[in-house]
């Protein structure tokens, strides 16, 4: 603003007579020297700081006359030459609109070079649109206060409110020659409507922007106008002329200065800008008279040159003027700026704001994310709930018919299936359906089938996700995505919702407080709390849950209103197992009797989950096709079932002759226990071919049916049999190897569980003492826990010597045995047979049925549910402490 004042004085300075000038002080404001001085030092100020020096005489002054290039600097502003103004004809700037300012001639060349620029390669129809835009702009010009603001930017005053106000500016021009074109186009329909009475009734209806025929206004028409677009990025472009200056300025050595402005009094004052550069401020007015094509004339232009060092500039400047004569009082002002440019400042910032922006950004993301949910909440979708949706026509294809041997959760899981049916039968009578329900029970077992048949026989969409998938590191993501998880569910309804693994987000929150609370899990655990909460009885959301571990879950999720029901699913009876394996077998090509193969697969995998039974299938088919069978027989089922409990067999493993002695006597002392002893499982197989993991020897033994209680005699005879490794190669060797320890771990374990569970010591009592690891102190008097080491090491002492005492009495048959598994390596029940004579027990139940009747009737309830092929204890190699597949597991549960 400063600026423009500063020219309307000057300008009115330049008209005024010289006398008026000679006699009158200036402005305090323009000029600080209050210093009295006589008139004629005041003209020479004017000859020679202010004001354009006259002309000496006469024929200087012809030299002189206006419209002549600045001396050296012909080359800008010649005919042709970059900054020359022909085409601005003055009938154009005639035609100006009010307010409005025409462009400068360097303006409108650049604006020509910019058209050129982006007319290439673009469309025809485009390329005229913008011809049109531009020839406007060179018509019109542009607002004065735009211009204004412009020359405030070119004074050095960015600030943010001058970029903004900048901006409104140019698209406000944007709009008012958009609001001009229509207006004109109006006018024009108008005028033609006049003379034509069937278009003037159409006029009429195309102020309302409804004429069909001919075009319609309307503020959209405004907004997206092209000229108005083209329009705004020219202006645009003129402003970032503006602010990035280099085209609006020139540079010229000393000597140009000198010549051309110096010696003719045109300089006004001079700034040295961040000492190395020194901007040269012309009088504008007088150097219009003197050079009216220079570029110097308009307010947008200045000149400058560069300098080594300030001393030697002043110096200079010292000595110029002092040939000049200027006296030191009216000497050429200096000023000294330091000036960053707004660009500059930007770009060193920009890191940093970019940093700082991105952190604000991820945030503000991260917030609305997890706060406001919704879709597409959150970084980059992390609110977002990551359930699978699948559609019930397309997706979910399974029915209950497909899951087999859990008829009870079937049972119970159906009234689910009856609500989302037919609701109103429950609602009539004024029951609220169960909102929820868990399903417990070990891996495999066939809970997630049992949920997507619940969807399938209801027809209903089914949501389906893991717990472990609310869990994020950003705290909030977890409770946003319950939250639309069940915003999308209640779009949906009825549906139901399916989460897997809820112990992942819903374990007890005192207990997971234990050593360091957990924020992120509580809040999602809540959240999915409140969800349930907030459903109407009668929205038609069924939240069914999945887990392992049903134990660790927080009442609050088990309550009724929430997971009203808890449906247990164990693993498969041998019924179960055979419904499982008919389900499976479906899809294998097999010529086996199917009632028996199920029958007799179902005998072989007693504590197989569904999961291990689909696998086994699987396999099998495999193993089948690596052999290049037709079908699928037994064999291959078999083998199968025997990679899936021991492992692979491990070919490459090759032991010494001394260690495969020392295995075929141990795995020999065990199959001659479990032949021998009543309650022992029948054994069906004995091998000394390494497999899985560290076992050495392996023996498995059928367990005849789903044992659910085991008497002390049976858990004598078994640990007597688990002993059997060691106990013979104390009787056939000289020395014992470390092959034993799981054997010991297992027995110990079994005799803990009689004294401290099953009430099986006398010296103890009835008494039961869970064994939990975290528990810092016993639940159990010093006394007790004499007691109980006493009776543990007493009743393995009991099963020692049983067992010592038949593999004594039974030593040739194990030397028999040994040697034909060192000849062997893999014996069956009927080599059994035909080494040692018919077991002198009677088999019974499925065993007899399924493996020949054979052999004699075993021990009652010889199984343990879920334990029941046992991989005897391996021997293993000394050093080695890889224990064998756990067979007792359950006992301690
Ligand atoms: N009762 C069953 N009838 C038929 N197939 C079953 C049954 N149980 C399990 N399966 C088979 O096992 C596979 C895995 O079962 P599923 O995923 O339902 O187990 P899960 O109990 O959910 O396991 P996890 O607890 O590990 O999530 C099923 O796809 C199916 O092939």
């Amino acid at each position: 603003m400063s600026g423009i004042l500063r020219q309307t004085i000057n300008l009115g300075r330049l008209y005024r007579p010289t006398y008026q000038i000679s006699t009158r002080g200036r402005p305090l404001s323009l000029r600080p020297a209050s210093i009295p001085r006589p008139t004629f030092a005041y003209q020479r100020v004017r000859r020679y700081a202010t004001q354009p020096e006259e002309p000496r005489d006469k024929d200087e002054a012809k030299d002189k006359t206006p419209g002549q290039s600045a001396p050296g600097m012909e080359h800008l502003y010649n005919k042709g030459g970059p900054l020359t103004n022909e085409k601005a004809g003055a009938s154009e700037s005639d035609s100006l609109r009010p307010g409005f300012a025409k462009l400068t001639p360097e303006e409108e060349k650049e604006l020509v070079e910019v058209f050129n620029q982006i007319k290439k390669g673009m469309p025809a129809s485009m390329a005229e649109e913008v011809e049109k835009s531009f020839q406007k702009i060179r018509k019109d010009g542009i607002p004065q206060e735009l211009r204004d603001t412009m020359d405030e930017v070119k004074q050095g005053h960015m600030t943010p409110a001058v970029a903004a106000r900048l901006w409104r500016q140019v698209s406000s021009m944007a709009r008012k020659t958009a609001e001009s074109d229509i207006n004109e186009a109006k006018g024009a329909q108008q005028k033609s409507g006049a003379h034509d009475p069937g278009a003037g009734s159409k006029s009429k209806s195309n102020n309302k922007g409804e004429d069909k025929d001919g075009p319609a206004y309307n503020i959209k028409d405004i907004k997206l106008d092209m000229n108005s677009i083209i329009l705004s990025a020219f202006t645009s472009y003129l402003i970032y002329r503006l602010v990035v200056p280099s085209e609006n300025s020139r540079e010229i050595t000393w000597q140009e200065l000198r010549n051309t402005f110096l010696d003719k009094g045109l300089v006004e004052r001079l700034v040295v800008v961040n000492n190395n550069k020194v901007r040269v401020h012309v009088h504008q007015q007088s150097v219009q008279a003197m050079y009216p094509e220079s570029p110097a004339a308009h307010g947008n232009f200045y000149y400058y040159f560069s300098i080594g060092s300030v001393e030697a500039f002043e110096r200079r400047l010292d000595e110029a003027q002092a040939e000049l004569g200027i006296p030191s009082s009216e000497r050429i002002p200096v000023q000294y700026s330091r000036e960053v440019s707004w660009a500059d400042t930007i770009l060193s910032f920009g890191p940093t704001l970019l940093f700082i922006g991105a952190i604000f950004w991820l945030s503000r993301r991260a917030a609305s994310g997890a706060g406001g949910g919704g879709a597409g909440g959150g970084i980059f979708g992390m609110g977002k709930s990551r359930a699978k949706k699948f559609n019930h026509e397309t997706d979910v294809k399974v029915k209950f018919a497909d899951v087999a041997g859990m008829d009870e959760a079937k049972v119970e899981i159906m009234e689910f299936v009856n609500f989302l049916k037919q609701p109103e039968r429950f609602q009539k009578l004024g029951a609220k359906i169960p909102r929820g329900a868990i399903l417990s029970g070990p891996p495999g077992t066939g809970k997630t089938l049992l949920a997507k048949a619940t969807a399938g026989e209801s027809g209903v969409p089914f949501f389906s996700v893991s717990g472990s998938e609310f869990v994020e590191m950003f705290v909030g993501v977890g409770a946003s995505r319950v939250r639309d998880l069940f915003q999308n569910a209640r779009k949906s309804t009825p549906c139901i919702i399916f989460i897997d693994e809820i112990d992942a987000i819903g374990k007890s929150r005192s207990k997971q407080n234990f050593g360091g609370g957990n924020d992120e899990r509580e809040a999602t655990l809540n959240q999915i709390l409140t969800e349930m909460d907030g459903f109407a009885s009668t929205e038609q959301v069924i939240v069914l849950a999945g887990t392992n571990r049903a134990d660790v879950l927080d009442q609050a999720l088990m309550r009724p209103g929430r997971f009203d029901r808890h449906i247990s699913i164990d693993k498969p009876t041998m019924d179960g197992r055979k419904q499982i394996f008919a389900v499976h077998l479906k899809n294998i090509v097999t010529k086996e009797d199917i009632e028996y193969l199920k029958g007799r697969l179902a005998a072989l995998t007693p504590g197989f989950s569904g999961a291990d039974i689909a696998n086994c299938v699987n396999e099998a088919a495999l193993i089948a096709a690596r052999g290049n069978a037709d079908t699928v027989m037994m064999i291959h089922f078999e083998q199968a079932i025997e990679r899936v409990i021991g492992g692979l067999e491990k070919k490459s493993l090759v032991l010494s002759p001394e260690e495969k002695r020392t295995v075929a006597y141990h795995e020999a002392g065990h199959a001659i226990c479990g032949w021998y002893f009543k309650y022992a499982d029948p054994l069906l197989k004995v091998s000394i071919i390494p497999r899985g993991q560290g076992a050495l020897g392996y023996a498995q033994y059928l367990p005849s049916g789903d044992t659910y209680l085991m008497s002390y005699l049976q858990l004598l005879d078994r640990m007597a049999m688990t002993l059997a490794g060691r106990v013979s190669e104390e009787i056939h060797f000289e020395t014992v190897t470390s092959g034993a320890s799981d054997d010991f771990n297992k027995v110990t374990r079994m005799a803990t569980a009689m004294v401290t569970k099953w009430g099986m010591s006398p010296k103890v009592g009835y008494l039961y003492f869970e064994d939990d690891p975290n528990q810092l102190q016993k639940p159990f008097s010093e006394e007790t826990a004499r007691n109980i080491d006493t009776e543990v090491k007493r009743i393995v002492d009991e099963a020692y010597k049983q067992c010592r005492d038949l593999l004594e009495e039974k030593k040739k048959e194990i030397g028999i045995v040994a040697e034909e598994l060192l000849r062997k390596e893999v014996l069956t029940r009927d080599d059994l047979v035909r080494l040692l004579g018919q077991r002198p027990f009677e088999d019974k139940g499925d065993f007899s049925k399924y493996f020949g009747g054979r052999g004699d009737r075993e021990g009652p309830g010889a199984g343990i549910p879920g334990l029941p092929e046992k991989p005897d204890g391996p021997v293993l190699p000394p050093g080695s402490s890889n224990p064998a597949p756990v067979v007792f597991k359950d006992l301690n549960q």
